[in-house]
């Protein structure tokens, strides 16, 4: 499909993230549509790219290729429940980029039978550098499976997963990972200041750090491990401030943060499938 119809469904972060990818990539703002209940949600989402807009979820996906479901989990019964009608009527792809609902509870809440994608982004799709994990369920055909492939593709990479499972996983690692890496960056620049740096050049200092690290490590092909053994010299400083992390347990409390986010993007599918 060459220029497929594409609608959102809530024009929140994500969606403006995504949306903001596609059109940068080339996509044609005319052939998208974002729906959301709050004019504001609406009018920011305007500012990323000039696409249609409306507070009508059913007008949105009237002649949507690809409906990208971008509303909380915990508004999503609700929401399917209400386009139903409308989905059953032409079937549509659908992409949930919701976390932890499963594809069977969207696609009861849609009436049944739907060709569903789900997947779990991350809002550096923004700046066309997402990670998207992504699963299809049996309904989904080849064709579809291009069509989702190639629009999380525009904003990043995109790798399938066969078990829809994995997808809490992914959550934990690339769907929340940004906020783990910007903790990382607010935290090294307040230490950075706290030794008499400028909050500018320490956040300067701090965020192209973060570039060259990423960057280094996509283009290497050695592991991270052997990367950051070339930077620490033996004897020397950055030695010293490994073993702080280590000693205080810097890769335990990764762990737990992980399991954490794992755990409650299971809990969200449960909630989920209980109130149905
Ligand atoms: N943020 C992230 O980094 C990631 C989020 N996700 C998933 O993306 C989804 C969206 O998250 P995010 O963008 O952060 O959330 P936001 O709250 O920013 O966006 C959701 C939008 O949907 C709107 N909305 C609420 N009710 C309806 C409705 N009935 N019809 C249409 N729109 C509605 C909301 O309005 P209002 O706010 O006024 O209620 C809001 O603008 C979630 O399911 C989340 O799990 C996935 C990967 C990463
Ligand atoms: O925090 C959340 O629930 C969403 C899902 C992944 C990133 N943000």
């Amino acid at each position: 499909m060459s220029n497929p119809n594409i609608a959102f469904i809530g024009a929140g972060n994500m969606a403006s993230s995504i949306i903001g990818g596609l059109v940068a990539k080339g996509f044609d703002a005319s052939a998208i549509t974002a729906s959301d209940p709050y004019p504001e949600s609406l009018a920011n989402l305007q500012k990323v790219a000039p696409v249609n807009i409306t507070d009508n979820n059913h007008q949105a996906i009237a002649h949507a290729d690809v409906v990208v479901l971008a509303v909380k989990p915990q508004v999503m019964k609700p929401v399917l429940e209400e386009l139903a009608s409308s989905a059953q009527q032409h079937k549509p792809l659908i992409i949930s980029i919701a976390a932890g609902i499963e594809s069977s509870s969207l696609d009861k809440w849609l009436g049944g039978a739907m060709p569903i994608v789900r997947c779990m982004p991350n809002t550096p799709a923004l700046v066309q550098s997402g990670a998207t994990a992504l699963f299809a369920n049996s309904k989904v055909t080849g064709e579809q499976k291009t069509l989702a492939d190639t629009i999380l593709r525009a904003v990043g990479i995109a790798l399938w997963v066969d078990q829809e499972s994995a997808l809490d996983a992914v959550t934990a690692v690339s769907g929340s990972g940004p906020a783990y890496f910007f903790l990382v960056m607010e935290a090294m620049q307040a230490a950075g200041e706290q030794l008499g740096l400028s909050a500018d050049v320490a956040k300067q200092l701090t965020l192209q750090t973060a570039l060259g690290a990423a960057q280094m490590a996509i283009a290497s092909d050695v592991e991270t491990d052997e990367l950051r053994r070339r930077v620490t010299s033996p004897g020397g400083t950055t030695a010293e401030a490994i073993k702080v992390f280590e000693d205080e347990g810097l890769r335990q409390t990764f762990n737990r943060a992980l399991v954490a986010c794992r755990d409650r993007s299971e809990e969200l599918a449960k909630i989920m499938d209980s109130d149905s």
